[in-house]
């Protein structure tokens, strides 16, 4: 097989209490990718449509993701890639780590698969890099695994699966303006109270235990964010409007998808999830913000080969 075309979802990073740590696939949008084996050695990037991406290897994260995991398989031969976006770049529903990770997906199934999905986290985190400045593996994970993931170190890199309860359901609106992860990085403040770190914790712990026992009040209890949304949250126009009328219409859950300016909502069951979609669309309609609003179930598998 010289050719292969694949499909990468779009992911939701963070999960409110989870900074960097916590993910989860969606699977109503992605990026579609066609990567073809070249004689010559190195990633060439020779189409993107969709938006105004750079095709230079090196400034897109693609191109960086493709050479890491090139380098580590030491082939004489290289790839050449396409990219047909549909997640718009800056979105916060991980357009750049759809990109990483659709690219060393592809070029592992070409080789053989002779990485596991660790190390392909490893090689599209080079990647991503790019975009935040920051190697980070919560928005990559959730692509290459599937369902939801926790990052549980970088130094060993060890991704944990979690369970995904059957009736929970992700509901996404994203206001139509960019905001570039490495901006919303650098807005987080150095150091964090340490009550703030305590309730962080706590809530992350208890939002893992509620996806193991399929606890929907436990999961709705858990998605709190008292350390990074209070500072991001004013980068997203409407957020607290948005964040009251979806939890009025059922929401377990609501907070900053990624780094923004998405706003995601879980819900128990596809009906609230459709709800809490009115509930967004009613807040943005009568603003002059152009948005977006999709209901999405939680992919369970993560990228996957088209043909
Ligand atoms: N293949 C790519 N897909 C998306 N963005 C890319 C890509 N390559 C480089 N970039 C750059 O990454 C930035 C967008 O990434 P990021 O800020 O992390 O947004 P998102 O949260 O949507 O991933 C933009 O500056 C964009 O130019
Ligand atoms: N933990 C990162 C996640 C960024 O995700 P993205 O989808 O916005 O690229 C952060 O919050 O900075």
């Amino acid at each position: 097989m010289d050719s292969i075309k694949i499909f990468s979802p779009a992911t939701v990073a963070n999960v409110s209490c989870g900074f960097d740590v916590l993910g989860f696939c969606l699977d109503s949008v992605g990026d579609e990718m066609v990567i073809k084996k070249t004689s010559s050695k190195g990633i060439t990037i020779s189409k993107i449509e969709g938006y105004d991406l750079p095709l230079e290897t090196k400034k897109n994260v693609a191109g960086v993701a493709g050479l890491a995991i090139l380098e580590a398989a030491n082939v004489n031969f290289g790839f050449d890639v396409e990219i047909y976006k549909h997640i718009k770049p800056g979105s916060g529903v991980g357009s750049s780590s759809a990109s990483a990770s659709g690219v060393v997906y592809a070029i592992n199934e070409l080789l053989g698969k002779p990485f596991n999905k660790t190390q392909l986290t490893a090689f599209a985190m080079k990647g991503e890099a790019v975009a935040s400045g920051n190697e980070h593996a919560d928005n990559i994970a959730p692509g290459l695994f599937g369902g939801f993931t926790l990052v549980k170190s970088l130094e060993p890199l060890e991704i944990l699966e979690l369970p995904t309860p059957t009736d929970l359901y992700a509901t996404i609106v994203h206001p139509q303006i960019e905001v570039k992860t490495s901006e919303a990085r650098a807005i987080l403040p150095k150091h964090i109270q340490f009550k703030d770190g305590i309730t962080q914790w706590a809530n992350v712990g208890s939002l893992v235990h509620g996806l193991h026992t399929s606890d929907y009040d436990l999961i709705s209890r858990s998605l709190q964010d008292v350390i990074v949304e209070p500072h991001r949250k004013q980068l997203i126009p409407q957020f607290d409007v948005a964040k009251a009328s979806a939890m009025q219409s059922g929401a377990l859950g609501v907070g900053i998808s990624g780094s923004g300016p998405s706003i995601f909502a879980l819900s128990k069951g596809e009906t609230t999830a459709n709800q809490v979609a009115e509930a967004f669309e009613n807040v943005y309609k009568n603003t002059t913000i152009d948005f977006k609003v999709y209901v999405s179930k939680i992919n369970p598998n993560g990228i996957k080969t088209l043909s």
